[in-house]
C-alpha cells in the first residue's frame, strides 16, 4: 500500500488576475478552491494515474472538512488525524508571475503525534510512506527521524518531498527517493545552486550518504536524477504554462506510479517529469491522459560531470 502524509495540508485558494498590482485592490472573476498540501497532491495524482493509496496527515475546522469532502468526492481515500486548529488556506495568485502566500502548519500535541506514529508502525514490508510538504518547526526533527527509522526497520520505502531543517536530519535515515527543487537542495547545504553541474555535485553527496534516488526538479528546465548507477537529465516538454503549483508533487506521483508497476528507475523518471509538466499545463493537477500524451516528449540524456551526453 502507498501512504502519503501531509502534516500541513491547505486549501489552495487559486486566483487568476490578468495583471496583479501589489498594494492595490485586485479583482478576479476566476477562482478555485483546491485541496492542497504536497502529500495530498501526490495522493490525488496517484489516484488519477490509477494507483490506489491513502492520504494521511492532519486536518481540522471547516477547511479540514472541505478537504476531506473534496477528496471523498474524487475517490481519494483519506484518514486524517483531527486538529482543533483550522487547516490553513494558502493563496496562489496567477498573473504574469505566480505569487504564493502559505500559512503556518498546525501546533500538534503528543497524542496527535503518537497517533501518526501508530499508523506508521502498522505499515507492512514493501509499503510506501511518502512524507511531503513543510514540517512545522514546533515539532522536533527527532520525531520525523523516528518515523523514518520505523520505516527502515519494517522495510517500508521512505520517500521525502519536504524542505527546511527537518529534511537535513531526515537524510541521515535510509531514503528511497528525495525530490528537492534546486533551491531546496541548495538550502540543505547552505549554498546557492545555479547550474546542473552544481545540482549534480550536491545530489551525489546525498546518494553517497543514504539515499537511493535523488531527483532535483528544475521547473521548466526539467529535472536531474542521480542514483548509484549514474545520473540523467530530463528536458521538460514545452507547453502553455497555466499553474505550476503541485508540479513537483506530480513528478513524485508519476515516478512512484511507474516505479511500483515496472521497477525501472529511468522509465519512472520519464513518467515523473511528464506528470510534473502535465500539471504545469493545467489549472488543477494533471490527468492520466495528459501524462500519456506528454510522455513521448520527455527527452532523457545521461549526465556526466563534464556535461550532458546527448
Ligand atoms: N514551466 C514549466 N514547463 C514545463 N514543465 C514544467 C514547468 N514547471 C514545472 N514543470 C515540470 O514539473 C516538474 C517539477 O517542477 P518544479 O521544479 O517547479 O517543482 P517544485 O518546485 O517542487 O513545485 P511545487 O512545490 O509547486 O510542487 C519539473 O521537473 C517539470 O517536469
Ligand atoms: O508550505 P508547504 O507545505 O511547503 O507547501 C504547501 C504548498 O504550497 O505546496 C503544494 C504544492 O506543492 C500546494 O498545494 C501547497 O499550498
Amino acid at each position: 500500500m502507498i501512504y502519503t502524509c501531509t502534516i500541513t495540508p491547505s486549501i489552495d485558494y487559486t486566483v487568476y488576475v490578468p495583471e496583479f498590482r501589489s498594494g492595490k485592490l485586485n479583482r478576479s472573476d476566476e477562482v478555485y478552491y483546491y485541496p492542497g498540501g504536497k502529500g495530498i497532491n501526490v495522493s490525488r495524482v496517484l489516484k488519477r494515474l490509477g494507483v490506489s493509496n491513502q492520504a494521511l496527515g492532519y486536518a481540522g475546522g471547516f477547511t479540514g472538512h472541505y478537504i476531506e469532502e473534496f477528496l471523498k468526492n474524487e475517490g481519494v481515500d483519506a484518514d486524517f488525524i483531527q486538529t482543533s486548529e483550522i487547516t490553513r488556506i494558502n493563496v496562489k495568485i496567477k498573473s504574469d508571475e505566480e505569487t504564493e502566500l502559505n500559512g503556518p502548519g498546525p501546533e500538534l500535541n503528543g497524542d496527535q503525534l503518537d497517533a501518526l506514529t501508530e499508523k506508521v508502525r502498522l505499515m507492512a514490508e514493501g509499503d510506501w510512506f511518502i512524507l511531503a510538504g513543510s514540517l512545522p518547526g514546533s515539532i522536533d526533527s527527532a520525531y520525523f527521524l523516528e518515523l523514518a527509522n520505523i520505516c527502515a526497520a519494517n522495510q517500508v520505502h521512505f520517500v521525502l518531498d519536504t524542505s527546511g531543517p527537518a529534511l537535513k536530519s531526515l537524510l541521515a535515515a535510509p531514503v528511497f527517493l528525495v525530490k528537492p527543487n534546486q533551491q531546496e537542495l541548495g538550502e540543505l547545504f547552505d549554498v546557492k545552486i545555479s547550474t546542473v553541474a552544481e545540482a549534480f555535485r550536491y545530489a551525489k553527496k546525498l546518494v553517497d550518504q543514504n539515499t537511493d534516488h535523488v531527483i532535483v526538479s528544475m521547473g521548466g528546465e526539467g529535472a536531474l536524477m542521480v542514483t548509484q548507477d549514474g545520473a540523467w537529465l530530463a528536458k521538460a516538454p514545452r507547453g502553455q504554462v497555466v499553474n505550476t503549483v503541485g508540479s513537483g508533487d506530480s513528478l513524485v506521483s508519476g515516478f512512484i506510479a511507474s516505479y511500483t508497476a515496472q521497477r525501472d528507475p529511468l522509465e519512472a523518471f520519464r513518467y515523473g517529469v511528464a506528470s510534473g509538466s502535465a500539471t504545469a499545463f493545467r489549472s488543477d493537477l494533471c490527468r492520466f491522459e495528459d501524462v500519456e500524451n506528454l510522455l513521448g516528449q520527455v527527452e532523457i540524456y545521461p549526465f556526466e560531470e563534464k556535461g550532458v551526453t546527448p
